[in-house]
């Protein structure tokens, strides 16, 4: 219908994404978010309005599991729920996309529709364009790893321009498992007024594009407040009046650009970070020994296990005696623990990157030889040996209870290993595919299995500092040798 458009570039018009280099994600049925709505005829908003918890954590409901079925309003991706839009030619900035009726602030206009393709590819693309002449950007970044390009195909929202003062904007949402990027009202808007929002461009080099859009606030050039801007010098042809585009650049919805700054800003910052960004918009939350990654512009404050000083621990008999005590410590971190795995999880719907990371290293394992620069590389862990601290005891209880905590302490080593054995296939698929999630059972699984291996850890070093550290320790038989004092003294270090 488009290209019946006097002067209207061609291009296919789609209006869902096309996967090229791998499949749509399937959607599993454990990881499908179910609201708590029900439909009320006396309330417009009891069906999945704006108190929806799948809307506030900008993800659809999913057909055949929403309470309110047919009355939902949140499949609005879905549905290609678009405002009504209109295409015009601009002055000296193409076409562009105007209103055609009263836009609400927050209202969802359009899709961005594309080719879903990998970073590699969009790199790719935007060389094999640029060589062929082509002076248009229309990939836009989707996350770290993937873009959209609407170069050749797209839906009327690749029509959209950039404006410094815009009243648009785009916003991730996850519908039925993987990412899309609507571009949402700012404000109220007009009918007839022209629809803009801000691309903060990435430039991959090159000349950049005059920007025309008219504002009052306007920086220039499209991208001009963007780090890669900043950083690249400026080349300005005057015989085009728009642009002069030697690379085709690539521009980034809006959401991704705070989010390396707020990784500075933490990194920054003279406290040890608990949480931080990096540069690829990943979070590393660092929980104990365990590390979940997740996609989020928000930071989470995170206690770690291990951040447990042992200066602060006052180690006397009645104190560690109480087993109560750490049992309570523990049972506390794990519920912790398993309240945070849920705020990710949800959290995650809301960037719509669902991406556990299950890190391995908790995992015991015979000491593996890594290479790195020709020498070998012992990664595996010093060891306490319940048999070499016996020996300093003098107690035969002392030494049975060091006994029986290693012992626990194996039994649940081997239960994680035989869960890695478990696991490891949707492990590795994700690392292969960096955007497929291992599912919320795996994770919670892993969680609860990581959990019981912290805690008998816990017990077991417990248990050698009380004993080793307030009990009477067993004589020595043999004279003591030089250094042997410092033995003693590495129990105490270890494992804490
Ligand atoms: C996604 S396309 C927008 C549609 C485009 N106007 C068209 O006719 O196909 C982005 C391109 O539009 C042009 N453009 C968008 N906003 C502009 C602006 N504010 N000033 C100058 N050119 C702009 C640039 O050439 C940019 O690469």
């Amino acid at each position: 219908m488009d290209q019946q458009i006097d002067g209207l570039p061609s291009y296919i018009h789609i209006e869902q994404n096309d996967f090229l280099y791998r499949k749509h994600k399937k959607q599993k049925e454990e990881d499908i978010a179910i609201c708590v709505c029900r439909y009320d005829a006396n309330d417009p908003d009891s069906a999945c309005g704006e108190r929806c918890l799948n809307v506030l954590t900008s993800t659809e409901c999913t057909p055949g599991f929403c309470p309110c079925d047919i009355y939902c309003k949140n499949q609005r991706f879905q549905k290609c729920e678009y405002s009504k839009t209109k295409l015009f030619k601009t002055e000296g900035r193409g076409w562009g996309l105007l209103a055609d009726e009263n836009i609400k602030a927050g209202q969802f206009i359009i899709e961005y529709c594309g080719d879903v393709i990998s970073w590699k590819e969009a790199r790719r693309r935007s060389q094999a364009y640029e060589a062929e002449g082509l002076k248009d950007a229309f990939i836009i970044s989707l996350n770290a790893y993937e873009s959209i390009d609407a170069t050749r195909k797209g839906s009327h929202a690749r029509f959209i321009n950039h404006s410094c003062q815009p009243n648009c904007e785009t916003r991730k949402w996850t519908v039925l498992g993987e990412i899309r990027v609507g571009i949402f009202a700012k404000q109220d808007i007009l009918s007839g007024t022209e629809l803009g929002y801000d691309y903060n461009f990435e430039w991959y080099g090159g000349a950049k594009v005059r920007c025309l859009c008219g504002a009052s606030c306007c920086s220039g050039f499209l991208g001009a407040k963007s780090r890669g801007f900043q950083e690249a010098h400026y080349v300005w042809e005057d015989d085009d009046d728009r642009y002069s585009v030697e690379n085709i650049p690539l521009y980034d919805s809006a959401e991704d650009e705070p989010t390396s700054k707020l990784s500075k800003d933490i990194d920054s910052s003279k406290n040890v970070p608990r949480a931080k960004l990096d540069h690829d918009n990943v979070m590393e939350l660092d929980i104990g020994l365990e590390l979940v990654q997740c996609s989020h512009s928000e930071a989470i404050d995170v206690e770690p296990l291990n951040s447990i000083r042992m200066e602060d621990m006052v180690i006397d008999e009645v104190k560690l005696d109480t087993s109560e005590n750490r049992n309570m410590f523990l049972q506390d971190t794990h519920k912790k623990l398993v309240h945070k795995n849920a705020m990710i999880s949800r959290m995650q719907s809301n960037s719509a990157c669902r991406n556990y990371h299950i890190d391995t290293s908790i995992v015991s394992r015979v000491s593996v030889p890594h290479f790195s620069g020709g020498k070998t590389k012992n990664l595996a862990q010093k060891q306490v040996e319940a048999k070499v601290v016996g020996q300093l005891l003098a107690s035969k209880e002392a030494r049975e209870e060091v006994f029986a905590y290693e012992n626990m302490k194996n039994v649940a080593s081997s239960q994680l290993n035989s869960l890695y054995d478990e696991i490891r296939p949707a492990i590795e698929e994700h690392e292969r595919d960096s955007q497929d999630s291992v599912s919320t059972s795996v994770a919670e699984k892993w969680i609860e299995a990581s959990c019981s291996k912290l805690k008998a850890d816990f017990d077991f070093y417990s248990s050698i500092i009380k004993h080793v550290s307030v009990a009477p320790r067993r004589p020595r038989e043999v004279p003591r040798h030089e250094g042997e004092n410092e033995v003693d003294m590495k129990y105490l270090e270890m494992g804490v």
